[in-house]
């Protein structure tokens, strides 16, 4: 099985989150062509379960991966570069389903003890497939009894992971302000209240609650990725939207930072005699990596492996993972590939040699989970 090719076709089709159809069809097609004795296949919206049954099953092991894209104009010019226009698996989606084909597909031929479940879980970049996915009737009658996944690392060669016990990844909220004015003539400013010039002091102010209102030993985030607004040159914008996210360590953290934002467009208002409206939009759990399997896992890829495991930081980073990980002990680390450029990006250009050797250690370290007594 040539998973590399697996990966460059998901790599054409990038869908947005909750409209992986075609992605899910691919899937199917492939998990369909697989001896299907020990497969039970289930879907639940875009996503699908995948269980593999054990040979003397004790417990269930899970594995998740990811499946959609960004609404990302794709820059790479790869002879596979995305055919649906301004969606990019610039996230390394396409590289987390081929990884976790090729360990099916391993177990499929040669089962363990325990059971497998495989998660292809939907919408991680928002609005979040993974808490849903927990609640549904699948899940609580297949629910693992641990869990992993994986997220490709940019930033770190290929053969090497990237992983420590505790917080791994930020708490994350969505952000959406809608600000609503009287538009005008560009030449009559005093008749009108400009939402482009309300929407730009916002985005300077949302800069002073990490400067001035998150504590120095505390870290967060607010990066604001797009704001619109106004129709053309010489009229005065009675609309603006701000879209961003907010990043912390901690929920209390993430509270304080969501006052300040309230508290920040309430000034807004006032000012510039404007209607706001604030959208927190979806909201992911911290990535909480269990010690006990985090620190197996360690031991056992160092010593049984050719990988190089390096002990990281935390980052800020979102994951809807973390979702899991709250009901499920288990554990989430970084896989090296090697790009020069970065998650998120148009130009993102994972190396593919990091999917064959993630196959082969994940697959070694499930067997050793899987068989274990
Ligand atoms: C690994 C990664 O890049 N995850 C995303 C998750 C996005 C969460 C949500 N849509 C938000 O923007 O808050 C990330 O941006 O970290």
């Amino acid at each position: 099985m040539n998973f590399v090719q697996i990966r460059r076709d998901l790599h054409r089709i990038p869908e947005l989150g909750f409209q992986e159809f075609k992605t899910q069809e691919y899937l199917l097609s492939y998990l369909q062509s697989l001896p299907q004795e020990r497969l039970q296949i289930k879907t639940w919206k875009t996503g699908i379960f995948a269980r593999i049954i054990g040979k003397n099953p004790r417990k269930t092991i899970g594995y998740r991966t990811d499946m959609d894209g960004l609404p990302i104009v794709e820059g790479t010019n790869l002879p596979f570069s995305s055919e649906h226009p301004e969606q990019m698996h610039a996230c390394g989606h396409d590289v987390h389903m081929s990884i976790a084909l090729g360990v099916l597909t391993h177990f499929v031929f040669h089962p363990v003890d325990d059971h497998l479940l495989f998660l292809f879980q939907p919408a991680e970049e928002g609005p979040g497939g993974a808490e849903p996915m927990l609640q549904t009737d699948i899940m609580r009658e297949w629910k693992p009894d641990m869990i992993l996944a994986l997220h490709i690392a940019p930033e770190y060669p290929v053969g090497s992971i990237a992983i420590k016990e505790g917080l791994l990844f930020a708490n994350t909220s969505e952000l959406f302000i809608d600000l609503k004015g009287k538009g005008g003539h560009a030449a009559y400013p005093h008749l009108t209240n400009d939402m482009v010039v309300a929407a730009c002091s916002l985005v300077i102010q949302l800069q002073t609650i990490v400067a001035r209102n998150v504590n120095p030993l505390d870290s967060a985030v607010v990066t604001i990725g797009k704001i619109n607004g106004g129709t053309v040159q010489n009229i005065i914008a009675e609309t603006a939207r701000i879209e961003g996210t907010i990043r912390t360590l901690s929920v209390e953290s993430m509270n304080e930072v969501k006052k300040r934002v309230e508290a920040l467009v309430k000034g807004i208002e006032i000012g510039f005699e404007c209607e706001a409206r604030i959208d927190f939009g979806s909201m992911y759990r911290q990535v909480f990596n269990e010690a006990a399997l985090t620190r197996e896992f360690m031991e056992y890829v160092r010593s049984h492996t050719d990988m190089n495991v390096i002990e990281c930081e935390k980052a800020m980073t979102g994951e809807d993972f973390g979702y899991m990980l709250e009901e499920i002990p288990g554990f989430m680390f970084w896989l090296g590939v090697d790009s020069k450029f970065g998650l998120h990006h148009a130009k993102l250009c994972p190396n593919e040699g990091a999917i064959d050797k993630a196959i082969s250690f994940i697959s070694k370290y499930i067997e050793f989970k899987g068989n274990q007594s």
